[in-house]
């Protein structure tokens, strides 16, 4: 890595300093477009997208674009999410796009080259990937993220329930035989941070997992009570709000993983209105600052 790059981990550290640990997702559901008074269109999605900025800036360091509610509207909500993206990361937000990608390494490479190349008209700070298709797929990308100050986080217990069968499931065979695959995959991520020759001056890794915040860790074969070795793993948490799990709930949920937990919550907030917005926000940001203090 260049010695003047910050590296993603050490910049959300800081947005974790300054504002703390609440992420904003903005998801256009059609329903929410309709309870915002706005048309189900590109159009309607970019602006809730930007209003979402506009209250979120200063407020909280993080958003969440889910990029799917932008995609279904096809060249126009990419334009339309090209713009929310330019505007996130000017007023200062961290973005983390949430696009799930995840396939052979070389096909890899390419959608890190859409999301996280500087410069890019997609460029966000980090995106959501699958190791589905191995850890080793994600090796260049997770390198690059090294060497770009960019961050990745990788599937590992997600919060929707059906997951549980495959994540769960015993690995049978490799080095990490018996461990379930959601735990493999998270010994795999801290074990990359670990390896990077500046690992012991880095308070947080660039490299996190995808934990649900409805998600019961133990039983996804994760333990929560472990010393995580240097840097800190950040761990991308859906599922609080709308999906049912509370801000008072984030340390006994995640136990030594809480220090790198970014909360996410979209329909929670977003369902406050355009005009309800700032105070929906302020008013979770201050629980989750109590919930972690
Ligand atoms: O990667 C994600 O963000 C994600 C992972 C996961 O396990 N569960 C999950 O809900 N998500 C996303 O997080 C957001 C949750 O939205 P709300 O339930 O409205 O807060 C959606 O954009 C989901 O696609």
């Amino acid at each position: 890595m260049n010695s003047e790059l910050v590296s993603f981990g050490d910049r959300l550290d800081a947005v974790f300093a300054a504002y703390g640990h609440l992420c904003v997702g903005i998801d256009p559901h059609a329903g929410l477009l309709a309870r915002w008074g706005r048309p189900d269109s590109a159009e309607g999605a970019r602006e809730l997208g930007l209003r979402t900025v506009e209250a979120a800036a200063g407020r909280v360091g993080i958003v969440k674009p889910q990029i799917a509610f932008f995609e279904r509207h096809g060249a126009a909500g990419y334009a339309a999410l090209e713009r929310v993206l330019r505007e996130a990361r000017d007023a200062g937000l961290m973005v983390i796009a949430d696009v799930k990608r995840g396939d052979i390494g070389s096909t890899v490479e390419a959608y890190g080259e859409a999301w996280l190349r500087p410069g890019s008209s997609l460029e966000a700070d980090a995106m959501t990937i699958s190791a589905y298709q191995g850890l080793g797929s994600i090796e260049q990308v997770m390198s690059t993220a090294d060497a770009t100050g960019k961050g990745l986080f990788v599937l590992a217990a997600t919060s929707n329930p059906e997951a549980a069968a495959i994540q769960r499931a015993v690995l049978a065979q490799s080095s990490r035989a018996g461990s379930t695959v959601a735990n493999a995959v998270t010994q795999g991520v801290i074990g990359w941070n670990h390896g990077r020759p500046d690992a012991a001056t880095r308070a947080l890794g660039s490299i996190g997992v995808v934990f649900g915040a409805t998600t019961d860790l133990g039983l996804a074969g994760i333990s929560t009570d472990i010393e995580v070795p240097r840097p800190g793993l950040p761990v991308l948490a859906p599922g609080f709000g709308h999906q049912g799990a509370q801000p008072g709930e984030l340390r006994a949920r995640f136990g030594a993983f809480a220090g790198g937990v970014i909360a996410n919550e979209s329909r929670s907030i977003l369902e406050a209105g355009p005009d309800g917005l700032v105070d929906a926000i302020s008013r979770r940001v201050d629980e989750y600052g109590a919930a972690i203090a």
